[in-house]
């Protein structure tokens, strides 16, 4: 089988949600490729928590007694609850009995993003929370149905994007597709990225250790190379109180350039000129900010609205592949 669907963004591409068949219910759900819990709001969901979002009902599942989860996010955002085995159909590919983890909890982040019903995570299996046993992804559960074992996305700014079930639309790229082997030791599509550059020019230096993350919405860099990105940017400083860059929202940003693969990609500066902090739109926080904690970088919507990529398991070692929109 092989399918498609629609990646809609948020207010500023906070986060893209994608209508997704749970049990009877179609719900809005956020695909996470940094996760690898599917949990959705329930009729399990304390009223109190769940007021505006679509509702998974578990009786159309079959209950797995005594499994629990617990999810936390890199925003200290989570949830948890119990789990349940139901069809769940995305974009035409179907998972007859996928683990669906239903919400008994969630966190007010998620109480307050009414149109978020949940998480379907795109991570590797390994890093799944379920106890006494990890349940697979989604992906992992249809992999071997798929005419090919890979998925691919298409986000966009500001616009509906897709991701794709088991096939390559090359309608959705320019150019050649420049692949990157995966680490998966630590459950993410984590792999080496090579040099930078600011603007324009050739590409020097590292930025080394990144995963791709659909679910951050932001690029999370080391120090070194968000220093000289925002060097370039006169009315730039870092704001302690925003928790990161911000500059003047009047002043354009310059591009930023990664090389991938072998492959020199920009991120235009339009693209990582984020959001402004307050209503007044004088100041506008960052794309791009330090991975500082982080332990490693991440690429997220911000670079991922600006390439097509590949998440490709066709191998015995995963890959990733990368291509310009
Ligand atoms: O943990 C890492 C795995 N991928 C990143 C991720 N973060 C979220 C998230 C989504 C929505 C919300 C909320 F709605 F605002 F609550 C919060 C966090 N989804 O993926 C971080």
């Amino acid at each position: 089988q092989s399918g498609e669907v629609a990646a809609n963004p948020e207010q500023y591409d906070e986060s893209y949600l994608c209508p997704v068949q749970v049990g009877q219910t179609t719900l809005n759900l956020d695909f996470d490729t940094g996760s690898a819990d599917l949990w959705v709001f329930s009729t399990l969901t304390p009223k109190s928590e769940s007021t505006g979002h679509s509702l998974y009902n578990p009786s159309t599942g079959t209950k797995k007694s005594g499994y629990t989860w617990d999810i936390s996010y890199g925003d200290g955002s989570g949830a948890s609850g119990t789990v349940y085995a139901d069809k769940v159909v995305v974009g035409g590919v179907t998972a007859t009995s996928q683990a669906v983890e239903a919400a008994t909890s969630v966190s007010s982040q998620f109480e307050q993003d009414t149109d978020n019903d949940g998480l379907l995570g795109l991570a590797f299996s390994s890093i799944n929370t379920v106890e006494p046993q990890a349940q697979k992804t989604f992906f992992d559960s249809v992999k071997g149905s798929l005419a090919k074992p890979l998925f691919t996305a298409d986000l966009k700014k500001g616009a509906a994007g897709t991701y794709d079930f088991g096939y390559i639309d090359s309608s959705k790229y320019t150019g050649s597709i420049s692949y990157v082997n995966v680490n998966t030791a630590n459950g993410f599509w984590e792999f080496t990225a090579s040099g930078y550059a600011v603007g324009s020019g050739s590409v020097s230096g590292s930025v080394g250790d990144a995963i791709a993350d659909t679910g951050t919405t932001l690029m999370y860099l080391p120090t070194t190379v968000v220093q000289a990105y925002y060097n370039k940017v006169d009315s730039a400083d870092y704001d302690s109180n925003q928790g990161g860059y911000t500059y003047d929202c009047s002043e354009n940003l310059p591009n930023f350039l990664i090389s991938l693969g072998g492959k020199t990609f920009t991120v235009s500066g339009t693209d990582i000129n984020f959001a402004p902090v307050d209503s007044s739109g004088e100041t506008c926080f960052g794309g791009i900010q330090e991975n500082t904690g982080i332990g490693m970088s991440i690429l997220g919507d911000i670079f991922l609205k600006s390439v097509f990529v590949v998440f490709d398991q066709t191998q015995s070692t995963p890959r990733l592949g990368f291509a310009a929109q």
